[in-house]
C-alpha cells in the first residue's frame, strides 16, 4: 500500500486518508490486490523483452480492464534502478509533461514528489506494487526510487506513447 507524506507536516497520511487526500489533489489512486508478480522480479536491476512480455502476460486482463475504464489506449513496461542512470536523472529532477502519468506498479517501489494543487508545497507518495497513480497532466513532480532497488511499472498512454519531459523551476521545491 503506498504511503504518503506532506513536507512541512510531522505525522504521515495514512489508511483510507491516503485515497481523500490524492482525490482531493487530482491525484487518481486505486490499489490492485493480490501480487502477482514472481518473487524472481525482486532483484531484477534489468528485464529482458522476453521478462517484459511475461509480466504484461501475467497482468494481462487486469490492464486491459483498467485501460478500458479510463479510455488508455496502448501501454509499455519500463523498470528503473541504479542500471538505467540516464531514466532516473531523467525524472529526478522538478518537470512535468503534457499528458496524465499513468502508473501501475508490479514491483519495487518509487517515490512521486508532486506539487500540491494549489501550488502550496509538496507531497510525497511512495508507490509499491499494487498501487496505480495517475498524476494529472502539467502538474510538476519528480521521481527517486525509494528503499527498494528498482521499480517495475506499466505505463498506459491516451495517445502515442511519450513521457517527454518539461522542466518546472521551483526554488521551493528543494526545500523539505
Ligand atoms: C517509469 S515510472 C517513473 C518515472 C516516470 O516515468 C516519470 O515521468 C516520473 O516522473
Ligand atoms: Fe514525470
Ligand atoms: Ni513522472
Amino acid at each position: 500500500m503506498a504511503k504518503l507524506r506532506i513536507r512541512g507536516t510531522a505525522e504521515p497520511v495514512e489508511g483510507s486518508a491516503i485515497g481523500i487526500f490524492l482525490e482531493e489533489q487530482g491525484v487518481y489512486y486505486e490499489r490492485w490486490e493480490g501480487n502477482h508478480t514472481p518473487f524472481a522480479y525482486d532483484d531484477r536491476l534489468l528485464l529482458t523483452e522476453e521478462e517484459k512480455a511475461e509480466l504484461l502476460r501475467i497482468y494481462e486482463h487486469r490492464i486491459a480492464d483498467f485501460a478500458k475504464r479510463r479510455g488508455y489506449k496502448q501501454w509499455d513496461i519500463v523498470i528503473l534502478s541504479d542500471q538505467t542512470p540516464d531514466m532516473l536523472q531523467k525524472f529526478g529532477s522538478l518537470h512535468y509533461h503534457l499528458d496524465d502519468e499513468v502508473r501501475i506498479v508490479l514491483g519495487g517501489g518509487g517515490v512521486f514528489t508532486i506539487k500540491r494543487e494549489d501550488g502550496t508545497g509538496y507531497f510525497e507518495l511512495t508507490a509499491v506494487a499494487g498501487d496505480v497513480v495517475v498524476v494529472p497532466a502539467r502538474r510538476p513532480h519528480a521521481f527517486r526510487l525509494a528503499e527498494q532497488p528498482q521499480f517495475i511499472v506499466v505505463r498506459l498512454f491516451e495517445g502515442e506513447a511519450s513521457s517527454v519531459t518539461y522542466k518546472a523551476d521551483d526554488p521551493s521545491f528543494h526545500v523539505n
